[in-house]
This record gives C-alpha cells, sequence and structure tokens, in this order.
C-alpha cells in the first residue's frame, strides 16, 4: 500500500494552530475524509510524560541542548509508536508541531543554530520528513496577547519566555520557511478563523485527494 502523506502545522504561540485542526476534525467529519490528528510534544503516553518535564513552570534551570534533545526524543517516540504506522496504513497524519519548532525555537530563539538542531533532529526522524507544512504566520504580539486572553489557558514554561524570545521564534520560523520552501506553505494567520480553517482547506485539497 501507497504510504499516507504526512503534514505538520507550525507557527508561534496563539497562531491558532489548535483552533483550525479542531475545526478541520469537524470539517472531515462532514466530508467523511479520515485523518490522524495529533501533536508534538506528546501524541502518545512516553511523549506526553516528556513534554510534562519540558514544559513544567519550575524547570527554569532547564539547559538549551537537553530542551532540544527532550523535543527530539519524543518526536522520535511519537513518530515509531504513532506517525510512521499510520503512514504505512495509507492514512493522512495531521502533527500540530514538528521539527521546524526546533529549528524556530531551541535552534535559532535559544541560539543553538539551525543547523545544529537540525543535526539531532536527522538522528531522530530517520528520514521522516513531513511532505508538506504549513505555517501560521502571525506577529507574535497578536499571539501572545490571544494567549493572554484566553482564560482557560494554563501557562506553561515556553508560554512565559518574554516578548523578546517570540520575536525570535518568528524570526527563526522566517529562515526555516524560507530555506524548506519547497515543503513549506505560509498562511496568513492574522485572518477571522473561519478565513484561516478555507485557506487551509484550499492548501490541503491542492495537495491531498479530497
Ligand atoms: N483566527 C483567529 N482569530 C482570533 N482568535 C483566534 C484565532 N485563532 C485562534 N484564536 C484564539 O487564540 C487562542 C490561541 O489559539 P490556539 O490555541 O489555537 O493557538 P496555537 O497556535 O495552537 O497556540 P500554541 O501553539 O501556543 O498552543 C485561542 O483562545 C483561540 O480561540
Ligand atoms: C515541538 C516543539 C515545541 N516547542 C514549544 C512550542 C510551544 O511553546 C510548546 C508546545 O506547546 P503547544 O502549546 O502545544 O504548542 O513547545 C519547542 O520549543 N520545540 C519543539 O520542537
Amino acid at each position: 500500500m501507497e504510504n499516507g502523506k504526512f503534514i505538520t502545522f507550525e507557527g508561534p504561540e496563539g497562531a491558532g494552530k489548535t483552533t483550525i485542526i479542531e475545526l478541520l476534525k469537524n470539517h472531515f467529519q462532514k466530508t467523511g475524509f479520515e485523518a490522524v490528528f495529533t501533536r508534538e510534544p506528546g501524541g502518545i503516553h512516553i511523549a506526553e510524560k516528556i513534554r510534562e518535564v519540558i514544559l513544567n513552570k519550575d524547570h527554569t534551570n532547564m539547559d538549551g541542548r537537553t530542551e532540544a534533545l527532550l523535543y527530539a526524543a519524543a518526536r522520535r517516540q511519537h513518530l515509531v509508536e504513532k506517525v510512521i504506522p499510520a503512514l504505512q496504513e495509507g492514512k493522512t497524519v495531521i502533527c500540530d508541531r514538528f521539527i521546524d519548532s526546533s529549528l524556530a525555537y531551541q535552534g535559532y530563539a535559544r541560539g543553538l543554530g539551525i543547523d545544529e538542531v537540525y543535526s539531532i533532529n536527522e538522528f531522530a526522524i530517520n528520514g521522516c520528513f513531513p511532505d508538506l507544512t504549513i505555517y501560521f504566520n502571525i506577529e507574535p504580539e497578536v499571539g501572545l496577547k490571544r494567549i493572554e486572553a484566553n482564560s482557560n489557558r494554563e501557562k506553561n514554561r515556553l508560554d512565559l519566555e518574554g516578548l523578546a524570545f517570540h520575536r525570535k521564534v518568528q524570526e527563526g520560523y522566517k529562515e526555516v520557511v524560507e530555506k524548506f520552501q519547497d515543503r513549506i506553505i505560509s498562511i496568513n494567520a492574522n485572518n477571522p478563523k473561519e478565513d484561516v480553517l478555507k485557506d487551509v482547506i484550499t492548501v490541503l485539497e491542492n495537495h491531498l485527494n479530497i
């Protein structure tokens, strides 16, 4: 059987990735298209445990390389347990964040180097790159304001980094989008949810047989 398509959503905090995933689930339920939705770090038991360690607000002394390695370890386990088996069954997998988050956050914003972080992730993912990545392009100030306004969301260790860090994350993403133009498509995430959803569906329709 032919492998399914591996699609990732990327973008800064509050860009709307999780919201659009929920709206997409409803859309696919109506159209009858089947997809596996998952997220990083997490998606399976071991990776959710690693997520708790990385994002714990008390772990303020976590070293940047430790952080990068933990994200890569969670990624590896999630791929092996959930993503690769689903792709092998011919399913479409849509994942909230993947390698580009590590390149932008750890590689660029933490200053570890995009190429260095790419190397450890090359080892972790062992060739399983996304077929398509949708980048939710938004100013960090707008995303952070959205998160502030959402009283249901508990802030994690990365959310609590200052605006300067989140501006660097956006700069990092700009480099990553430029570097991997062949697989990354940017959409305007400043627009109302319904418009963002339409744009995402259009991109997916152009890349999947749906
Ligand atoms: N297009 C939009 N316009 C206005 N508000 C939005 C839009 N999309 C999402 N929001 C709101 O912004 C907040 C953050 O959205 P969401 O959790 O989907 O972002 P995210 O990209 O998954 O963020 P993170 O990666 O930081 O978890 C939520 O309160 C959501 O309702
Ligand atoms: C995969 C990945 C994620 N991050 C950061 C990005 C966010 O701040 C959190 C995840 O939280 P979310 O609300 O579920 O988006 O982790 C990162 O720095 N590096 C990564 O590889």
